[in-house]
């Protein structure tokens, strides 16, 4: 299956949230990589139709999806950001209820609903109320009701937030499992988390997409501007006035710091493999949320 998104964008008064957004999506985890307003929500938000973009069309296999109806519906799996769930319902009646509104039928949803639970580790607590639930176990079951269905285009809005590292493992595991003929489109602004859990890399900036590919593809566009670089406390004020450092840690006497350069900071500054939180800080100029 292939989503191609031709030129879309998301205009809120005088505030364009997404500008000009391209891009053809093929089975796969993509993770979409920006930092807080750079439009991640608002693009993910039109994919999964539930707000129209104010230009630009979005196909599956060549069809648009304004044309499908309620079969582009079918095709989707959606984990909005602020999902509300029933506090004093159970984890079995919410996703009954979510089967029932994309139509499934009983019999055939009790099922899935089985399955999912055990998919998503939660078939021990299915019966407990949701309000007691933790963060992580209320993020399983936001993805256990997007799948609900069996989705072939599953859109999870900042999926891993208040997920423990654990959890995390546990959330990239199931990915990858049920990737191979999906497209996944996730979202984070947690650069480490992409790395993690994405074959493709869709990294966006006040609202435009500014670089794309393999996780091999952008680290490579920040080749050759990573260095590291030995100096003395007195010289760390000026340093961080002057570099983008990403990080400082303290050896004996000296200070060792992390800079993204395009010039050589210093005189005997060592070069160094870059990886994505230097690419985040290399494109934001700001550190991922770790
Ligand atoms: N309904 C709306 N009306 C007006 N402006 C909006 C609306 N929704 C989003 N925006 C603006 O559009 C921009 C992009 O917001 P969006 O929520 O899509 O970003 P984001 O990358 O998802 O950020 P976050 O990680 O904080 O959710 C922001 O400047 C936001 O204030």
């Amino acid at each position: 299956m292939e989503l191609v998104l031709n030129e879309i964008s998301k205009k809120f008064k005088d505030k364009l949230a997404v500008n000009n957004f391209s891009m053809t999506l093929t089975s796969g985890v993509y993770g979409l990589l920006g930092p807080n307003g750079s439009g991640k929500t608002t693009l993910m938000r039109m994919i999964a139709d539930v707000m129209p973009e104010t230009e630009g069309s979005i196909k599956v296999d060549g069809v648009d999806k304004r044309t499908m109806d309620g079969e582009y519906r079918a095709l989707l799996g959606y984990l909005p950001q602020d999902i509300g769930f029933y506090k004093n319902w159970s984890a079995d009646k919410f996703l009954l209820y979510v089967a029932a509104l994309k139509g499934i039928d009983k019999k055939e949803a009790k099922r899935k609903i089985d399955d999912l639970l055990e998919f998503v580790n939660l078939t021990q607590d299915r019966k407990r109320k949701i309000g007691k639930y933790s963060g992580g176990m209320k993020q399983r079951l936001g993805i256990a009701q997007a799948l609900l269905g069996d989705p072939k285009i599953l859109i999870l809005d900042e999926p891993t937030a208040g997920l423990d590292p654990n959890e995390r493992i546990r959330f990239k595991n199931l990915l990858s499992s049920i990737s191979k003929d999906k497209i996944i489109l996730f979202s984070t602004h947690i650069a480490s988390d992409i790395e993690f859990i994405a074959n493709h890399i869709l990294i966006m900036k006040e609202g435009q997409l500014i670089d794309h590919g393999s996780v091999q593809d952008v680290l490579g566009n920040a080749k050759g501007k990573v260095w590291h670089c030995k100096i003395d406390e007195s010289q760390l004020f000026d340093f961080e006035n002057k570099f983008k450092v990403a990080n400082i840690l303290r050896e004996e006497d000296k200070v060792l710091l992390r800079i993204i350069s395009n010039e050589k900071p210093m005189e005997d500054a060592q070069l160094q493999e870059p990886n994505l939180e230097d690419v985040f800080l290399h494109y934001f100029n700001e550190k991922s949320n770790i």
